[in-house]
């Protein structure tokens, strides 16, 4: 049985979570904690599973690294500053790992690869995200991710520069630029998560669309990290070397 705390236990993704470890018959659920419980009630946990906010992960990890437990996270708010920081407190506790992941749905996992196989052919992407109303950052990690991913499959293609004429816009009317990657986010009632990367060519566009229609989507990806984390070293950033692709 693998021992399994949850951060963020009575979020909406936490409660999630709990329960889908609950019912699964090869781990334990030691610890189910939300914003005012003390970080101690870790203590004796293999594996914590975070979603609680950008704002407090990071204090989080250091604790569960600096502890020996295992963290696999699906809070967002991750650039290379915060993954480089989490990869020297894993050198400082050898045999402990960690799995940073923007996205545990499957399909928007594979939504994100396909937008990255399919970016070199096209000469422009820009990425727009949808979500509920109460979501706490902006673009969302997947977008950030997925911006990234796409930016650099187009400088190893060597893809030219993005063709935009625009010199006058009032502000973020052209959305946030993450490495030449324009997101816009969308903030609406009656969304939960979703996301359009949309690609354009000579005469052709091509959409790729993914929607999360319950956050039990996320939980058979969570699952998986908790039972592979151990077992993958250091840092593990996206879902992507669990699922092979
Ligand atoms: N990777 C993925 O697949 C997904 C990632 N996310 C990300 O997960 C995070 C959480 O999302 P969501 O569940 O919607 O957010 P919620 O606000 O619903 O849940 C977060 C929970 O964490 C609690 N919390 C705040 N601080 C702490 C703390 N220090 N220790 C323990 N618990 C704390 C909050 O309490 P309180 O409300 O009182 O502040 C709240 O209950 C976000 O960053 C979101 O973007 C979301 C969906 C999928
Ligand atoms: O806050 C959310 O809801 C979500 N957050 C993650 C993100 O920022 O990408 C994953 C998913 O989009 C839902």
């Amino acid at each position: 049985m693998i021992k399994v705390g949850v951060l963020g236990a009575r979020g909406r993704v936490g409660v999630e979570v709990c329960r889908a470890v609950e019912a699964a018959t090869d781990m334990e659920l030691v610890a189910a904690l939300d914003k005012d419980d003390s970080i101690e009630g870790l203590a004796g946990a293999e594996v914590v599973v975070d979603f609680t906010h950008p704002d407090v992960v990071m204090g989080n990890l250091e604790w569960a690294i600096g502890h020996g437990v295992h963290p696999v996270v699906g809070t967002t708010g991750f650039d290379e500053g915060r993954l480089e920081t989490v990869r020297r407190w894993l050198a400082a506790s050898p045999g402990t790992n960690c799995l940073i992941a923007p996205n545990f749905g499957i399909a928007a996992v594979l939504m994100m690869h396909f937008a990255q196989r399919a970016a070199r052919y096209f000469e422009s992407v820009e990425i727009v995200e949808l979500h509920h109303p109460n979501k706490a950052d902006a673009p969302s990690g997947t977008a950030r991710r997925t911006a990234e991913i796409v930016a650099e499959a187009r400088a190893e293609a060597g893809a030219a520069r993005m063709p935009d004429a625009t010199t006058t816009a009032l502000d973020g009317a052209r959305g946030a630029d993450v490495e030449g990657v324009h997101v816009h986010a969308v903030r609406l009632s009656g969304l939960i998560a979703h996301q359009e990367v949309l690609l354009g060519g000579d005469g052709e566009i091509l959409t790729i669309r993914h929607d999360t229609m319950s956050r039990s989507a996320f939980t058979p990806g969570v699952l998986l990290g908790v039972r592979r984390v151990r077992e993958q070293p250091g840092l593990t950033v996206g879902l992507e070397p669990l699922l092979d692709l």
